[in-house]
């Protein structure tokens, strides 16, 4: 599959050359094998360690950190080991997330462990996670320390309550709740963005009730993230996404839109729930796309997303953000309301 290139908005654009060489040249210092798996999972080169590269991630937790620290008072160099470390860590989870659910394609080419094996997978995932707390240790502000590491905590905690989630059933009174969801995805997505906004701001020199607005803000904007990544999950265009269109259905994964449509006594969300007695074949797929979307699943979906990009933009009313830079995480958290990769 040819992957369309990734659109990134401005404020991405005139920070990426910040971060990339110091996040190339962290890589590049951990052992050759790995540094080659890192190489290949930031889109940097061909799994045989060639440069042919190819579109990588969006680069939206080192970019927050870096406006973050701007609209804190400082410049957004000051923050580039926050940036790397955020980078490092959502590397890390995604290369694990992807074992974890045997997923073959990402970024629009084979994952880590499809291309050089789970267990080489497996370390160079660690290897990422331990370059990122060495890179943020290293500047000995504990604050960023401590965001980073309590920002982990969630991520795995996320992580364990989405695997549980799996086991539970689509209905009745042991079925996984839209509130249950939403505490799921504070842990696993919102806790970076808000640990990468409130690093960022800790290398401005903020204080401690600031480097909470910024978090704050980090972890709204993060629950409209993943509620716009299940939309795109389901109705997103593979050539965009990097990802099989329908893989979230067909793994029976119990994303917003589809808790959300599930939770309305409709018709169409009794239909989708008998279909989902049985895993679902290519044309039941498309069927149930349709089934969440009749029962209203995307709208619900997409009005949680607006909700929290709200909260967002409200946490950036405190005098904490100046107004200038600010305009660019404002920006920045648009953008990613309206994404479609
Ligand atoms: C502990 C553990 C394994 C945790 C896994 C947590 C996990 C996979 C969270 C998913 C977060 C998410 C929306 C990823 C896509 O980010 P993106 O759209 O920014 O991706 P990109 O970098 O490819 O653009």
């Amino acid at each position: 599959m040819t992957r369309a290139p990734v659109l990134v908005p401005d404020p991405l654009l005139r920070l990426r050359p910040l971060v990339e060489p110091e996040l190339k040249a962290a890589v590049g210092r951990l052992h050759p094998t790995l540094a080659r798996m890192g190489g290949y999972a930031f889109g940097w080169c061909a799994a045989d360690g060639t440069s042919a590269s190819a579109p990588g991630g969006k680069n939206v937790r080192s970019a927050l950190a870096l406006l973050a620290a701007e609209a804190a008072g400082g410049t957004a160099r000051v923050a580039v080991p926050a940036a790397v470390a955020v980078e490092l860590v959502h590397g890390f989870s995604l290369v694990h997330d992807d074992i974890m659910d045997g997923d073959e394609l990402r970024r629009g080419r084979p994952t880590l462990w499809k291309a050089f094996g789970s267990g080489p997978a497996v370390l160079a995932g660690d290897a990422m996670l331990a370059l990122a707390l060495s890179t943020v240790a290293r500047t000995g502000l504990d604050t960023a320390c401590t965001e980073l590491a309590d920002s982990l905590g969630a991520l795995m905690r996320g992580q364990a309550d989405d695997l549980a989630f799996e086991s539970r059933p689509f209905t009745g009174p042991e079925a996984v709740t839209v509130d249950e969801y939403l505490a799921m995805a504070r842990d696993k997505t919102g806790a970076l963005l808000g640990a990468g906004a409130a690093m960022g701001a800790a290398f401005a020199g903020a204080g401690s009730d600031t480097v909470a607005a910024y978090r704050r803000f980090g972890g709204e904007l993060g629950l409209a993230f993943q509620a716009v990544d299940d939309v795109l999950g389901i109705w997103g265009d593979p050539r965009r996404t990097g990802k099989p269109a329908g893989s979230d259905l067909a793994r029976g994964k119990k994303t917003l839109p589809l808790l959300s449509a599930l939770a309305t006594a409709t018709p169409a969300s009794a239909r989708l729930a008998r279909l989902l007695e049985r895993p679902l074949t290519g044309d039941e797929l498309h069927i149930a796309a349709a089934l969440v979307e009749e029962a209203g699943g995307r709208r619900h979906a997409q009005d949680h997303a607006r909700t929290h990009h709200r909260r967002a933009l409200h946490a950036m009313k405190s005098a904490a953000f100046r107004p200038g830079p600010a305009a660019d995480l404002t920006a920045l958290a648009t953008c990613l309301l309206r994404r479609t990769a």
